[in-house]
C-alpha cells in the first residue's frame, strides 16, 4: 500500500487552494509548430483537457467541461446521461468553514508503527489535507498514543476519557479530523456522539478533494468507483444500527430479498455500470490514442509524487501560459497533454500525470492506476522529484515502486530521465547522481539541458535521425517533408533547382518518402 507522504513544510505549501471545487485553470494549448497537427493529436490521443467552461451538454453542477467531455460523439447521448446519473452524489462534507482539531494516533512501537516517517510530519501532512479545504482550518492538534488505531477502539478509556474533555471543552472547534486511513462506521458514531461534532478520517477528506479536483468524465468516473466501499460499509452499519434499535434489518421486500440484499444489489449494478462507462470512454481513448501514434508525435510523459511540480515544469518546457499549476495535493487528475518544442524544433507532447501518493486508499489507487496506464504509450518518461522536501527519497522510492507495479516496458524504465527540481530552494545544491538534471521548473533553471537530454533521449526511443536529403524545388517534395517530418534548415541550390534539406526524420516516414519520391 502507498503511503500518503504529502508534500508539506510546516504546513505553509498548501495554499488555501482545493478551495470547494473553483472553477479549473484553463489549460489551453500554446500554438504548436504545425497547430492543425498537433492540436488534433492531442485531441485525439490523450483524453487532453484544455479545461475551457460551460461548454457541450449536461454540463457538471459546478459548470466544468472538458474537452475530452465535450468532444463526446452526438450518438452517445444517453449513454451520457445514464453517467451523468451514476455521477450524482451526496456531499461527503459539510459545506462552509469548519474550525478543525487534528488528532493524530501515534503508534510508538510494534507491527503498526509507521517505518520511515515520523509523527511531526504525518501530523503536517494531515494539516495540509485539512487547510486543502476551503474555509477549513485548524485550531488544534494532539498526538495521542494508541496500540490500536486500526481497532474500533482506538484509544484506550484514559485516552479518549481525556480527548473528550478537551474537545467539548472547546467550543471553537466545529470538526474533529482523526488521521487514520478509514474509520469503521460504527467507531466514527459512538465517537461523534461523545464528542458532539462531526468526524471524518483520511478517506473521505481525500475523496472529497478528488472529487473537487476531477474534471473529465473519466477522472469523476474513477472517483465514483472508488466511493464505493464506503457506501457500501456505511450501508452495512447503519442497517446494523437500524436493527439495534429494535427496527427490522431483515425487512422482506416483494421479491423476496432483505433490504440489505436489495441495497447491495443495488451497489453492485451501480459498479457494473460505472465499471462498463470506464471501459467504454477508454476504449475511445485507445482507439484515439492509435490516432496519434500514426500521427507520430513523440510523446513524453511526466510522472511524479503530487506536488513535485509536474504541471510547473510541463508550463515551463511548453511555454504554456494557459496552464496554472497550484500548490494544493492532487492538483492534477486527469491526463492532458501540450505540445512543446525540443532544440531542434521537433514537437513532442507533454503529458500531465496524476501525482503518486502512499498510503491512498486502496480503491482510489486501484481506479487511478488505471489512469497511468496510458504512460505505458508514451516513448519516453521524465521522473520529477521535489528536492526540496524532506521526505524525497521515501517520494522516490514509493513512485519507482509504483511505477514497476505498472508493467512498463523495460527500456521505457531504464530510459527514464531523473529531474531534481524546486533546486532554487536548496542553495548551493549539485546532484550526487551524474545523470540526473537539476532544475527550477518556476525560475526556469536548467531547462535548456532538460530539453536537450529529452530529445536525445527521444530520438534515441523513436528511431528518429537526422538526415540531409536533397529534393527538387518544384515537385512536392519539400512540401511532404514539412508536413511529414522536422524541418530543421533548407539550403536552396538555384541553379541546380533544388535544396538540401536537413530534417529530423523517423525510420517509418524515411521509407514513406523513399517509396513516394524514388531516385
Ligand atoms: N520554489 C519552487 N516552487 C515550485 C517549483 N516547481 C513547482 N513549484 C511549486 O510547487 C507547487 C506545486 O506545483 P505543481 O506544478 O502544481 O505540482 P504537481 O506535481 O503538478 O502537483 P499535482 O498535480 O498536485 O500532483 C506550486 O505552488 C508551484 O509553484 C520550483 O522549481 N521551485
Ligand atoms: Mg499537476
Amino acid at each position: 500500500m502507498w503511503a500518503l507522504r504529502a508534500a508539506v513544510r510546516g504546513g505553509t505549501w498548501l495554499s488555501r487552494a482545493v478551495r470547494g471545487c473553483r472553477p479549473p485553470r484553463a489549460a489551453l494549448l500554446p500554438p504548436p509548430p504545425h497547430p492543425e497537427r498537433a492540436v488534433a493529436a492531442l485531441r485525439g490521443g490523450l483524453g487532453c483537457s484544455d479545461g475551457r467552461e460551460g461548454r457541450g451538454r449536461s454540463p457538471r453542477a459546478d459548470g466544468r467541461r472538458s474537452l475530452a467531455d465535450a468532444e463526446e460523439e452526438p450518438e452517445d447521448a444517453e449513454e451520457d446521461e445514464d453517467e451523468e446519473e451514476l455521477l450524482r452524489t451526496d456531499p461527503l462534507l459539510p459545506a462552509g468553514a469548519q474550525r478543525v482539531c487534528l488528532v493524530h494516533p501515534e503508534v510508538k512501537w510494534g507491527r503498526g508503527k509507521p517505518q520511515g516517517t515520523r509523527a511531526e510530519w504525518q501530523v503536517a501532512e494531515a494539516r495540509a489535507l485539512v487547510c486543502t479545504l476551503d474555509g477549513w482550518s485548524v485550531v488544534d492538534t494532539m498526538v495521542v498514543p494508541t496500540k490500536t488505531p486500526d481497532k474500533k477502539l482506538i484509544f484506550g478509556r484514559g485516552t479518549l476519557e481525556q480527548l473528550t474533555e478537551r474537545i467539548r471543552g472547546s467550543p471553537e472547534i466545529t470538526a474533529v479530523f482523526l488521521n487514520v486511513e478509514r474509520l469503521a462506521t460504527p467507531t466514527k458514531r459512538d465517537l461523534e456522539a461523545a464528542w458532539h461534532v462531526p468526524l471524518f478520517d483520511r478517506f473521505t477528506v481525500v475523496l472529497h478533494i478528488f472529487r473537487c479536483n476531477a474534471r473529465t468524465k473519466e477522472a469523476r468516473l474513477q472517483v465514483a468507483l472508488a466511493e464505493l466501499p464506503l457506501l457500501r460499509s456505511h450501508l452495512k452499519s447503519n442497517i446494523a444500527h437500524l436493527g439495534g434499535r429494535g427496527r427490522s434489518s431483515c425487512y422482506t421486500m416483494g421479491s423476496g430479498e432483505s433490504f440489505l440484499q436489495v441495497q447491495q444489489r443495488l451497489l453492485r449494478d451501480r459498479e457494473a455500470k460505472i465499471q462498463k462507462a470506464l471501459e467504454r470512454l477508454r476504449r475511445k481513448r485507445r482507439l484515439l490514442g492509435q490516432q496519434r501514434r500514426r500521427r507520430e508525435f513523440p510523446v513524453v510523459s511526466v510522472v511524479g509524487y503530487t506536488n513535485c511540480g509536474k504541471t510547473t515544469l510541463i508550463k515551463a518546457l511548453t511555454g504554456d501560459a494557459a496552464i496554472q499549476p497550484r500548490d494544493q495535493l492532487f492538483a492534477t487528475l486527469d491526463i492532458t497533454a501540450h505540445a512543446g518544442r525540443l532544440p531542434s524544433a521537433l514537437t513532442v507532447l507533454y503529458v500531465d500525470t496524476i501525482g503518486f501518493l502512499s498510503q491512498l486508499p486502496h480503491s482510489l489507487v486501484e481506479s487511478f492506476s488505471a489512469t497511468l496506464q496510458d504512460v505505458a504509450h508514451s516513448d519516453l518518461i521524465v521522473h520529477v522529484r521535489d528536492m526540496s522536501h524532506p521526505e524525497t527519497e521515501l517520494q522516490k522510492a514509493s513512485v519507482l515502486s509504483a511505477l514497476r507495479g505498472l508493467g512498463l516496458p523495460h527500456t521505457l524504465l531504464e530510459s527514464m530521465v531523473e529531474v531534481h527540481n524546486k533546486v532554487d530552494l536548496v542553495p548551493g545544491y549539485t546532484p550526487a547522481e551524474p545523470d540526473v538534471l537539476a532544475v527550477s521548473a518556476l525560475l526556469g533553471l536548467g531547462l535548456d539541458e532538460l530539453m536537450a537530454r529529452v530529445e536525445d533521449a527521444i530520438l534515441r526511443a523513436t528511431g528518429r535521425r537526422t538526415l540531409t536529403l536533397r529534393v527538387r524545388l518544384a515537385g512536392p517534395q519539400l512540401s511532404w517533408l514539412h508536413q511529414e517530418a522536422t524541418v530543421q534548415a533548407v539550403d536552396v541550390i538555384p541553379e541546380a533547382g533544388t535544396a538540401d534539406v536537413k530534417v529530423i526524420i523517423s525510420d517509418s516516414a524515411y521509407g514513406r518518402f523513399r517509396k513516394l519520391f524514388p531516385g
